[in-house]
């Protein structure tokens, strides 16, 4: 394909793609450290009130930035589910 200004685009999204990889590999990371935090603490590995707070921070950042808040507290909520997942195999291994 010879279209340079769709080429263009692409190569901006990947470097965006790519970035998000990165900020999720450090994320999760951060997840697994407080996982195995919470497993030796005794600690449930939920805890809805934080994730509400989250959530509404995150709405609102949404908004001011144009994103759609349903999609990001899906995205959100998409993240916090694996989390938790990755938390109970922590206190299970505990
Ligand atoms: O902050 C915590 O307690 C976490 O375990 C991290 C995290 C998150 O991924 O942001 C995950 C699960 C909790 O329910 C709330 C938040």
């Amino acid at each position: 394909m010879s279209d340079d200004v769709l080429k263009r685009y692409r190569e901006s999204i990947d470097n965006i793609d790519a970035a998000l990889v990165f900020m999720l590999a450090e994320r999760f990371k951060v997840t697994q450290a407080v996982g195995r935090y919470k497993a030796e603490a005794g600690l449930p590995p939920a805890d809805p009130g934080r994730e509400s707070a989250q959530i509404e921070r995150l709405r609102t950042l949404a908004r001011s930035a144009n994103l759609d808040p349903d999609f990001s507290e899906k995205f959100l909520r998409f993240i916090i589910d694996e989390v938790i997942r990755h938390h109970e195999k922590a206190r299970a291994a505990e």
